[in-house]
C-alpha cells in the first residue's frame, strides 16, 4: 500500500495547484459527511427533548448551510479529480511510449507485443482506478474513520474501545491475504497478455493457418491457454471476494456488541439517549467507510502489480548512445571500417561474427554475401548501431560508432530492408517520414528518383492516396519503391540495402536494381544479398561464412581466385529465370555440378535438362510435407526456403536450414519409396526447377550403366 501511495504522490507532483484544490473540496465535503451525524445529538438533547423550537430551527439552518458548502465542494473535488486522473494517465502513457522509442532493439525481440500493449492499456487503467479510489474512497473513508473515532471517544470512550478493536479485526483478513492476492493478480495479468499475444499472432498468421489447415491446432492451443487463464481467474475471483467478505463478518460482530453494550449503558443511565443515537449513527457512518475501504483493497493490489510491471519496462535499458555527433559535410562520402569485430546476440550463443576486418572506401559500393545465417545482416545491423560489438569496432569516417550519438549516425544513413513498413496515412506522409520538414517538391523529387512518381501521380488521389494496413493496397515492388523514396529523401551519404529486392518478382527486381545503380553515384553503398548476379559490378564484395569474413575482392578477382565465392557463384550460375518468374532453365554444365550427375556425359545431361519443369510457390506455401511419398527433386532457381522438422510430440517446428538460389533439395525422392524426411516451406516467392523420378529413370533406362551409378550416388547420400 505504501508503494502505491508513494508512486501516486510522484505522479501527482507536477499538478500541485489542481491537487490542492482537489483536497480543499474533498475535506470540506467530508467534514460535512463525518460531522453531520452529530446533529442528532444536538437535535435530540437540545431541541426535541426540551421542546425548544428556536434550537430546532437554528440547528436545521446550520445543517442546511453546511450541507450546501459540502455539496458544492464535493462537485469541485470531482471535477479536479477527473482532470488529475486523466493527466496522470496521459503522462504515464506518453512516458512509457517515449521510453519504448529509445529502448534497445534487442528488447523488442524479447518482449511480446501483447505485453507492451497491456502496459499501455490494462496496467494504466488499473493505476487509474487505484488513483481514483485512493483519492476518493480512500482519503474520504480514512478521514471519516479518524474523525468519527475521535468523536466516538468523546461521546463514550468504553464503547469506542470496542469499535477500535473491531476495526483492527476488519483489516486483519485483507492483511493476511494480501501477498497471495498480489501473486494471483500478477499471474492473471501475465495470462491475459499471453492470450492477447495469441490472438494478435493468430490474426497476423491467418494466411499460413489456412494454407496449412492449422485451424484445429490453433483452436486446441488457444483452449489450453484459456484453461490456464480460467484457473487463475477463478482463484483471483475467490481471493478478491474473500478480501471483501471477511471484513463484513467482523463488522456484523461489532454491530451486535455496540447494540447490546450501548443499550445497557443507556439503561443504566451512564449515557443519554441522544448520545446513544449519535454514537450509533456516527459508528454506522464510520462502519460504511471502513467497508468502502475494504472494497478498495483489490484495486490497491491490482495497482501495485501494474506499477511493478510498468517500472520493469521503465527500468529497461535505453539504447547505448555516445555523445559526439556524426556530421558528414555535403558532397563528402564517408568510409566504413571494421576491425577485430566480434559479436553475439546472447550470452551463451557462439559468436555470429568472428574477428571481422573490412574496409569500405568512400563513395564505393560494397556487397556482403554468403550463405544463409553467415552473418551478413548482423554486420549491417552493427553498422546501423542497433547492437554494440562484443569486441573490436566499426568506424565511419574514422569515428567509432560507440562514441557517436546514434541519432546523428542514422541521420546520415538511408536504409531499405526486404520488408519495409508502410504506416497508415497518405503516400506523402509515408515518404516524408524520413525528413518531416521536407517540402512537397522534395518528396516528389525523391519519388521520381525512386521511379515511383509516375505511378503515384496516376492514382486518382495521387500523393494523398491512403496507405492501407501494412501497405496492402500496393504491390511488393511499389511498396519497395515508396521505401526507397523514403530512404533517399534525406539524400544520405550512406545507403544500406538489406536484401532490398529479394522478395520481388524478377521484373521489379531488375528495374529496382537499376534504380539502385543510379542512386549509388556519390554515395557509400552497402548491400546485403544472397543473389550474386545483382552485385557483380560492386567495387568490393565481402564473403561471409559462419560469421567469418572468408574472402573479399571484386567479382572478377574472386572468380579467378577460385575460392569460396567461385563455389557460390557456380551454384547460382547456369540457372536462369524469365522476367515473369514463370519459366526457369538450367544448363548442362550446372547439372554436371550436382553430386549425383557429376562427371556424367554432357550429352545425356543436355537431354536431362529438358526434362525439368518450372514450378512456382508463394511466400509461406508448403512445398514438401514431411512423411509424404516424394517423387520429385527440386533446384531453387530463385527464392528462399526453410527446411524444418516437427519433433515427435512437439507442436513447434525446428528450423534445420535455409536454402536459397542455386541450392537443391529432395533428391532422395529420385530413389523409389523413400518418404520425405522434413517439411520445406517457401520463405519468399520461389521458382523451382523440378525433375520427376519417373521421367529421369525413363531416360536413364537407356543408359543402364549411368542409371546404376546415379542410384548408387543417391543411396550414398541417403545413408
Ligand atoms: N536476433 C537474433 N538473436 C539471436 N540470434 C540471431 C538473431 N539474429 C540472427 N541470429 C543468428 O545469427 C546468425 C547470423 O544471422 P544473420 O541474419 O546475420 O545471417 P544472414 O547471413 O544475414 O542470413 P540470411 O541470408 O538468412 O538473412 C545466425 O546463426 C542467426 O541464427
Amino acid at each position: 500500500m505504501i508503494t502505491v501511495i508513494k508512486n501516486m504522490v510522484g505522479y501527482l507532483r507536477p499538478y500541485k495547484l489542481l491537487t490542492t484544490l482537489f483536497f480543499i473540496g474533498l475535506f470540506l465535503d467530508l467534514a460535512f459527511v463525518s460531522l453531520a451525524p452529530l446533529s442528532f445529538k444536538f437535535m435530540l438533547d437540545n431541541a426535541i427533548v426540551p421542546h425548544d423550537y428556536g434550537q430546532f430551527y437554528f440547528i436545521l439552518t446550520i445543517l442546511g448551510i453546511a450541507g450546501l458548502i459540502g455539496f458544492s465542494s464535493g462537485i469541485m473535488s470531482d471535477y479536479m479529480l477527473s482532470k488529475l486522473s486523466s493527466r496522470v494517465q496521459k503522462d504515464l502513457r506518453s512516458r512509457l511510449f517515449a521510453h519504448l522509442q529509445h529502448a534497445n532493439i534487442a528488447y523488442f525481440q524479447r518482449a511480446r507485443a501483447s505485453d507492451l500493449l497491456s502496459y499501455l492499456t490494462g496496467d494504466l487503467a488499473a493505476i487509474d482506478r487505484a488513483i481514483t479510489v485512493i483519492l476518493t474512497t480512500g482519503i474520504q473513508s480514512v478521514s471519516v474513520v479518524l474523525i468519527s473515532a475521535f468523536v466516538l471517544f468523546i461521546l463514550e470512550w468504553s464503547m469506542a474501545v470496542f469499535v477500535l478493536i473491531g476495526a483492527l479485526l476488519i483489516f486483519a483478513g485483507p492483511y493476511l491475504l494480501g501477498g497471495r492476492a498480489q501473486a494471483v493478480n500478477a499471474g492473471y495479468k501475465e495470462q491475459m497478455s499471453l492470450v492477447s499475444g495469441d490472438i494478435q499472432e493468430n490474426i497476423k498468421a491467418q494466411r499460413v493457418i489456412k494454407g496449412f489447415n492449422l485451424q484445429q491446432i490453433m483452436i486446441d492451443k488457444f483452449n489450453t491457454r484459456l484453461q490456464a487463464m480460467f484457473v487463475i481467474d477463478y482463484k483471483r475471483n475467490v481471493i478478491n471476494s474473500n478480501l471483501e467478505r471477511i471484513p463484513m463478518i467482523s463488522l456484523l460482530l461489532i454491530n451486535f456488541t455496540i447494540i447490546g453494550f450501548g443499550s445497557y449503558l443507556a439503561l443504566e443511565g451512564h449515557i443519554t439517549v441522544g448520545a446513544l443515537v449519535a454514537f450509533f449513527t456516527m459508528y454506522t457512518s464510520m462502519g460504511n467507510s471502513v467497508f468502502n475501504l475494504t472494497f478498495a483493497i483489490p484495486s490497491f493490489t491490482d495497482a501495485k502489480v501494474s506499477m511493478e510491471r510498468i517500472q520493469r519496462l521503465l527500468d529497461e535499458q535505453n539504447e547505448a548512445n555516445g555523445a559526439s555527433q556524426l556530421v558528414i559535410p555535403d558532397g563528402q562520402q564517408p568510409d566504413i571500417r571494421a576491425a577485430g569485430l566480434s559479436f553475439r546476440y546472447n550470452d551463451g550463443q557462439q559468436d555470429v561474427l568472428k574477428a571481422v576486418d573490412l574496409y569500405i572506401p568512400p563513395g564505393t559500393t560494397a556487397a556482403f554475401v554468403g550463405s544463409s545465417g553467415s552473418g551478413k545482416s548482423t554486420m549491417m545491423q552493427l553498422i546501423l548501431g542497433f547492437y554494440e560489438p562484443g569486441e573490436g569496432y566499426i568506424r565511419i569516417n574514422g569515428r567509432s560508432l560507440q562514441e557517436l550519438d546514434k541519432g546523428s549516425l542514422r541521420e546520415e544513413i538511408g536504409i531499405v530492408f526486404q520488408d519495409n513498413f508502410l504506416f497508415r496515412g497518405t503516400i506523402m506522409d509515408n515518404i516524408r517520414i524520413s525528413k518531416p520538414l521536407a517540402t512537397e517538391e522534395e518528396v516528389v523529387r525523391a519519388a521520381a528518383r525512386a521511379e515511383i512518381d509516375d505511378f503515384i501521380k496516376s492514382l486518382p488521389d495521387g500523393y494523398d492516396t491512403e496507405v492501407l494496413d501494412d501497405g496492402s493496397n500496393f504491390s511488393g515492388g511499389q511498396r519497395q519503391r515508396i521505401a526507397i523514396a523514403r530512404a533517399i529523401l534525406r539524400d544520405p551519404p550512406i545507403l544500406l540495402l538489406d536484401e532490398a529486392t529479394s522478395a520481388l518478382d524478377p521484373i521489379s527486381e531488375a528495374s529496382i536494381n537499376e534504380t539502385f545503380r543510379h542512386l549509388s553515384h556519390n554515395r557509400t553503398v552497402v548491400t546485403v544479398t544472397h543473389r550474386l548476379s545483382a552485385i557483380t559490378e560492386a567495387d568490393g564484395i565481402f564473403v561471409f561464412d559462419q560469421g567469418e569474413l572468408v574472402e573479399s575482392g571484386t567479382h572478377k578477382q574472386m572468380l579467378e581466385a577460385g575460392g569460396y565465392y567461385k563455389e557460390l557463384w557456380d551454384k547460382q550460375n547456369g540457372l536462369s529465370v524469365s522476367l515473369s518468374g514463370e519459366e526457369a532453365e538450367i544448363d548442362e554444365h550446372r547439372l554436371s555440378r550436382l553430386p549425383f550427375f557429376r562427371d556424367m556425359n554432357i550429352e545425356v545431361l543436355s537431354e536431362i535438362k529438358g526434362l525439368f519443369n518450372t514450378e512456382t510457390f508463394g511466400t509461406g506455401d508448403r512445398v514438401i510435407h514431411e512423411g509424404e511419398a516424394g517423387n520429385k527433386f527440386y533446384i531453387i532457381a530463385r527464392g528462399k526456403v526453410e527446411i524444418s522438422k516437427r519433433p515427435v510430440g512437439n507442436a513447434e517446428r525446428t528450423r534445420l536450414a535455409v536454402l536459397a538460389d542455386g541450392d537443391h533439395f529432395g533428391e532422395i525422392a529420385l530413389l523409389e519409396n523413400v518418404p520425405r524426411t522434413a517439411d520445406v516451406t517457401a520463405l519468399t516467392e520461389c521458382t523451382f526447377l523440378t525433375l520427376q523420378r519417373r521421367v529421369l529413370h525413363y531416360v536413364l533406362s537407356q543408359y543402364p550403366e549411368l542409371d546404376s551409378r546415379v542410384r548408387d550416388k543417391l543411396k550414398e547420400r541417403y545413408n
